[in-house]
């Protein structure tokens, strides 16, 4: 029997080489409900090290709902619950004794709208350093804050103006701002929620670019609108409908010759 008979409406379609990768993130049965509504149906992936993972699917699908279980970003959401298994590496990061403060610096977040602290560029970036205690010395955070700027392709357009406050900057530098912010803590995981979806198609260009640096040293996971945005910067693609997880793999693959239906009325146009 082929993988596609072999499947059962609602479970998720893997292609073969989905374990090629060390795990970084592993899911099992992750349901989410908001009061009486279920959200998400049970979704298990996994998601590997150091390469971009994109979240497809059609509004209200549950992408960011998934993203957000991924660093207990649900927790701070009045009446949601979640269920099922998450694991980073090999801990549960829904243990009761984890430390969730570490466990957000651990995996990062970047918000589809830049927010930067109304603080100067320098102290947008130093501020998870210095609450981490990162840094030994005024050197050391200083170097902290011009590597994660480097690293966030954004040194060489602040380096005179450090001082300077972090909402002064164009839209694509803020974002870019807040990637610098959530790199300075030396996350292992970024998780980031339509990162580009309030700017323009340069600064857009450029946070995409960035995002294909950072998967060098960073596990990535984003959530986008734009499929063209998913095959640009992805390794691997998961489509979301309605709540449950269809189908993930590599992007090439989910674009080109998806194993399910409803991805391919989804990638041509059919509804969404
Ligand atoms: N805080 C919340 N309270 C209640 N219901 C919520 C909440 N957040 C999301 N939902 C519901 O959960 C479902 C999934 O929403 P979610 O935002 O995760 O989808 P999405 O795929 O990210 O959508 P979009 O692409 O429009 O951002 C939707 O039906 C939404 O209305």
């Amino acid at each position: 029997m082929s993988a596609v008979q072999a499947v059962t409406p609602f479970e998720t379609i893997r292609t073969p080489d989905a374990a090629s990768r060390p795990v970084k993130i592993h899911t099992v049965a992750v349901k989410v409900t908001y009061g009486q509504k279920e959200a998400l149906h049970g979704v298990s992936i996994d998601i590997p090290e150091k390469a971009v993972t994109a979240f497809i699917g059609p509004s209200g699908c549950g992408k960011s709902t998934f993203l957000r279980c991924i660093n207990r970003m649900n927790d701070t959401i009045a009446g949601a619950r979640v269920e099922g298994t998450i694991k980073l590496d090999d801990q549960n990061i829904y243990d009761p004794d984890l430390d969730v403060v570490e466990l957000r610096a651990r995996v990062g977040m970047v918000f589809q709208k830049p927010n930067p602290f109304p603080k100067s560029i320098f102290d947008n970036v130093a501020y998870g350093p210095r609450i981490h205690g990162l840094a030994r010395s005024k050197a050391d955070l200083e170097e902290i804050v011009v590597t994660s700027l480097q690293k966030a392709s954004l040194f060489n357009e602040v380096k005179d103006r450090l001082n300077e406050p972090g909402t002064g900057l164009s839209g694509g530098q803020q974002q870019r701002l807040c990637i610098a912010r959530a790199i300075a803590v030396s996350p292992e995981v970024i998780l980031m929620d339509e990162p580009c979806s309030a700017l323009d198609p340069i600064a857009t260009a450029k946070v995409e670019e960035l995002i294909d640096e950072l998967r060098a040293n960073f596990t990535i996971v984003i959530v986008t609108h734009s499929m063209q945005q998913a095959a640009r910067v992805s390794q691997r693609t998961a489509f979301f409908h309605l709540g449950h997880l269809i189908e993930e793999g590599p992007t090439d693959h989910v674009f080109t010759n998806p194993l399910e239906q409803r991805t391919q009325d989804y990638i041509t146009g059919r509804f969404g």
